[in-house]
């Protein structure tokens, strides 16, 4: 402290002296100082780099992380980019919740939002933001300071310090157009009046004053650009925070929320929000430049023109402002309505390059086409109404602030001229020249300075004027993103109120999702069918009560469409639970992998959609999904553990035909459709959850592969809940749901009390149906006998006693009845066959064995259907879904005996024929 306090007073001195030799230095001196002081620091800094490049040399160059990802705790990532020889740290912070929590005010509480809400019956409270027309009105300026409290979160931010860099460079270049403006005059009066060595040396200081504006004007359009980019970095973190969390934003804001009109979220967020930011940054340079030249040449022109010309510039400035504003078309509207049109366009497109395989198969491009040109009718027709609209309007726009202002111009400029007692200090000189000469070269100085000061106030007036249109379309823009912000804000907190809310609207929530259970539970939870906001949902299946433990594998079947997928989307919270309780584990993870913080925080439960989604990236990339190469090491898995996982779903080969595992394909063209779905099925390896829930895993698998699958699974200790249509999947299964697809269901135990009833029931009847197999048996051989003798030529007719029963013998000679005959015996040979392969299951069959074994249980109940498991070898998939009841029906004659069929079939024909 005590050196302190003796070296401050001796340091503020020396300074103190310094400062007053600088003061006193000449000017030329000052500039070297300067000069000098800037060759000393470059330098430096260039010995430096030699220095840093050398060293490098000698060294070789130092080992460079090509891109490397940090995760931290709280969520922060640390990412590593080369740039030229170093590694530039970049941090990127996730925005806090409470910084949401601070900005849902401002987004969905928009002044009038609840006079709004009110009116139209929506409630009080948080709702959705009103539906203002995009204009110059006090929804736009909420819209846009509510956006700009994102955009410039803190004034010691960087976009606050840009905002400052870009204003001193505008001030500087409205410095410089006075002292160009200045020069003008000067140098016109010298050249009018002779003066050779003035003239040139105001040459001299033109060019000299030619490099800073330059570098300002330069500098003013790369701040712009600097400014844009950073409001566009911090809105589409901000976005993304919101868009892309465990809240599942991305999918409720368009299946739920339906808060977004004309185009997805891709079109609000890659096309009107850097639309938004450019208009956003250039509005500062366009409004704020030309402020500032007004204020600064209005009064410059008040000095020399006096208060009445002032006056008169005013009020031309005022009337062209007031007609314009009237003349002007609503740019605002047409620019929104343009962005949205603009969004629904390229959704077209993006839907073809989504399913161009599909549409390619239909041969649909006609169809697509037809879309695509209806889409771009529409955009062309609203872009030729707003083109049209912009004629008149900048016709109107130049005359006014081209031609009549310049005419008002040089009225103005005449005054001191014309009217020297109203001429301000203009009209001083005027007054005050002595002679002639002298007289009209100050005229001339002051004319051309007024000029030039007149142009420029014109055309910082002009671009006062311009961005009026200017400013209509950024409100255009500001809806646009704000309603993306709100309907993300609204989406993110789950903000849905009425005071009389549809049944099963977003507003009828009553049900529970509760995490922290070991297994998954539904309570009386009806399966509804969500509607987008406000209107309510429709049931699809009463209150359904499940419970799956640990071990307990689950097989949800039914026919298309009767809500196995709803079953999951339920559960992974996609749609709401308007009733009942769901429970659901926490954090479970299990032996598969030491930590796996993608399975805990899904809540140890994995879902396979039934479409299988391939991601961007590597092979490694494919099968670790959602993993990222940074997780899967800090999991402690190499590429070398991914083998196994491969060779489980028989993919093995994957790696060497592609070139490795580094390899980057567009994955959902290169991969089969079986290839797809087992790479689906490695991840759920890969990842080895405690729940894993597989809609239709193995549609387009092998059944081979489909058993060796499932056990893998099981052996990894995953309790699998399988979502399918397949009754050969039951096999694999310990329970079954089934959906009637009426709103109906049943739970039981596969190869319990129930099911083993239903199966005797179904033995007794076939029983009684195989009873006079033997009597029908021989009575086939006798019509058997007959019949031949009838076919042969000339031959004789069959014994009466073989048509007993018919009404008339020469009536039941004939085909049908003969055949009708050979059918029903065959009939009934096959149904004795059948129902002693069903009493030999069901003698196999036992409580005891479905409990310790139930693959293999199920599998010896395949066998019962004999004709369901040709079916399934046939790969006919529709028989196979068929239930046990099938086993009633009779076999196709065709399956038991193919010779006797193609004799009856035969026969018909001849029958026919004669
Ligand atoms: N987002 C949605 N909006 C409206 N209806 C939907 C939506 N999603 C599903 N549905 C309807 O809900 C019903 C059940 O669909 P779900 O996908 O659960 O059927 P599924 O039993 O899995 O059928 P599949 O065997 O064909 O896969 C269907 O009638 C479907 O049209």
């Amino acid at each position: 402290m005590a050196n302190q306090s003796t070296l401050r007073p001796a340091l503020s001195s020396l300074l103190q002296q310094y400062l007053e030799l600088l003061r006193k230095a000449p000017k030329y001196s000052r500039v070297l100082l300067a000069a000098v002081l800037a060759a000393a620091a470059g330098g430096y800094y260039q010995k430096r780099r030699l220095a840093r490049k050398r060293a490098e040399e000698r060294q070789g160059r130092a080992l460079i992380r090509r891109n490397s990802e940090v995760k931290l705790n709280d969520g922060v990532r640390v990412i590593y980019v080369p740039y030229k020889t170093k590694n530039a740290k970049v941090t990127i912070r996730p925005t806090k919740a409470t910084t949401f929590d601070a900005h849902r005010r401002l987004f969905l509480e928009p002044p009038g939002g609840r006079d709004f809400r009110r009116a139209s019956g929506s409630g009080g409270g948080e709702g959705p933001p009103i539906n203002t027309k995009p204009g110059l009105n006090l929804a736009f300026l909420h819209q846009l300071l509510s956006l700009l409290s994102i955009m410039i979160p803190r004034l010691t931010s960087k976009e606050s310090f840009l905002l400052l860099l870009h204003t001193i460079f505008l001030v500087s270049r409205t410095y410089l157009s006075l002292v160009v403006a200045r020069l003008d005059g000067e140098i016109v009066r010298d050249l009018v009046a002779g003066n050779g060595k003035a003239f040139s040396w105001g040459i001299v200081k033109w060019l000299g004053v030619g490099g800073p504006a330059v570098y300002c004007n330069a500098m003013i359009k790369y701040l712009q650009a600097k400014i844009s980019i950073a409001f566009r970095t911090r809105l589409t973190r901000y976005i993304h925070d919101l868009y892309l969390n465990d809240n599942l934003g991305y999918y409720k804001v368009q299946n739920l929320d339906g808060g977004l009109v004309g185009g997805g979220a891709d079109q609000f967020i890659t096309s009107d929000l850097p639309l938004f930011c450019d208009n956003a940054a250039a509005l500062y340079s366009s409004l704020g430049k030309p402020f500032l030249d007004l204020v600064v040449f209005n009064y410059q022109l008040y000095r020399a023109l006096g208060g009445l010309s002032f006056a008169g510039i005013m009020v031309n400035y005022i009337g062209s402002a007031w007609m314009l504003r009237k003349l002007s078309p609503p740019f605002g509207k047409l620019a929104a309505a343009q962005g949205r049109r603009e969004g629904e366009f390229r959704g077209l497109h993006s839907r073809i390059i989504a399913n161009a395989e599909e549409i390619a198969f239909y041969g649909g491009a006609d169809m697509e086409q037809g879309f695509l040109d209806q889409g771009f009718r529409e955009l062309k027709h609203l872009m030729e109404r707003i083109y049209g609209m912009k004629i008149r309007y900048n016709m109107l726009e130049d005359f006014v602030l081209k031609y009549s202002w310049s005419a008002l111009g040089y009225l103005f400029s005449s005054m001191p001229v014309f009217l020297p007692a109203w001429g301000g200090l203009g009209g001083l000189v005027e007054l005050g020249s002595p002679t002639s000469g002298g007289k009209e070269k100050d005229r001339m100085r002051a004319f051309i300075t007024n000029k030039r000061l007149m142009l420029s106030l014109a055309d910082a007036g002009g671009r006062m004027m311009y961005s009026i249109k200017d400013l209509s379309e950024l409100a255009g823009y500001t809806s646009r993103v704000y309603s993306l912000v709100s309907t993300l804000h609204r989406v993110h907190s789950h903000s849905y109120s009425s005071p009389r809310p549809e049944l099963f609207s977003l507003a009828d929530i009553q049900g529970t999702l509760h995490y922290g259970f070991t297994g998954i539970r539904l309570e009386g939870v009806p399966i509804v069918v969500p509607s987008v906001w406000p209107h309510g949902g429709e049931i699809l299946v009463d209150d359904v009560d499940i419970l799956i433990r640990p071990g307990d594998h689950l097989l949800i079947s039914g026919p298309n469409g009767a809500g196995k997928t709803s079953v999951a989307r339920l559960i992974a919270g996609l749609w709401p639970v308007y009733r009942g309780l769901i429970s659901r584990p926490r954090n479970v993870s299990n032996a598969g992998l030491k930590e796996d913080p993608v399975t805990a925080d899904l809540g140890g439960i994995m879902f396979l959609p039934q479409k299988p989604y391939l991601a961007q990236g590597t092979l490694r990339d494919q099968v670790i999904y959602p993993h990222t190469e940074a997780d899967m090491r800090a999991a402690g898995v190499s590429d070398w553990d991914l083998i196994p996982v491969l060779k489980a779903v028989r993919l093995s080969y994957l790696p060497d035909r592609e070139g490795g595992w580094d390899t980057k394909k567009e994955w959902k063209d290169v991969l089969s459709g079986g290839e797809k779905q087992r790479i689906s099925l490695a991840r759920v390896i890969y990842h080895s959850p405690a729940f894993a829930v597989l809609d239709e895993p193995t549609s387009a698998v092998s059944s081979d592969v489909e058993g060796v699958l499932y056990s893998v699974c099981k052996e990894k200790g995953i309790t699998l809940v399988t979502l399918s249509t397949r009754a050969s999947l039951k096999k694999y299964h310990t329970f079954q749901l089934s959906l009637d697809g009426e709103g109906g269901w049943a739970m039981e135990r596969i190869g319990g009390q129930q099911e083993r009833g239903e199966v005797e029931r179904e033995l007794e009847m076939l029983r009684e149906r195989v009873k006079d197999a033997k009597a029908m048996r021989e009575r086939l051989e006798k019509v058997k006998a007959a019949l031949a003798k009838v076919w042969v030529e000339g031959g004789e007719l069959p014994d009466e006693e073989v048509f007993i029963g018919t009404e008339s013998y020469a009536e039941s000679v004939t085909p049908d009845f003969a055949y009708s005959i050979l059918s029903e015996a065959k009939a009934a040979e096959v149904r004795e066959g059948e129902a002693s392969a069903a009493t030999q299951h069901q003698e196999e069959t036992t409580p005891e064995s479905v409990e310790t074994a139930p693959s293999e249980m199920s599998a010896s109940f395949a066998d019962v259907t004999k004709s369901q498991a040709l079916a399934e070898s046939q790969g006919d998939v529709s028989a196979m879904g068929e239930s046990y009841a099938d086993i009633a029906e009779p076999a196709s004659p065709e399956v038991k005996d193919g010779e006797s069929y193609d004799a009856a079939i035969t026969t018909e024909k001849d029958l026919g024929g004669n």
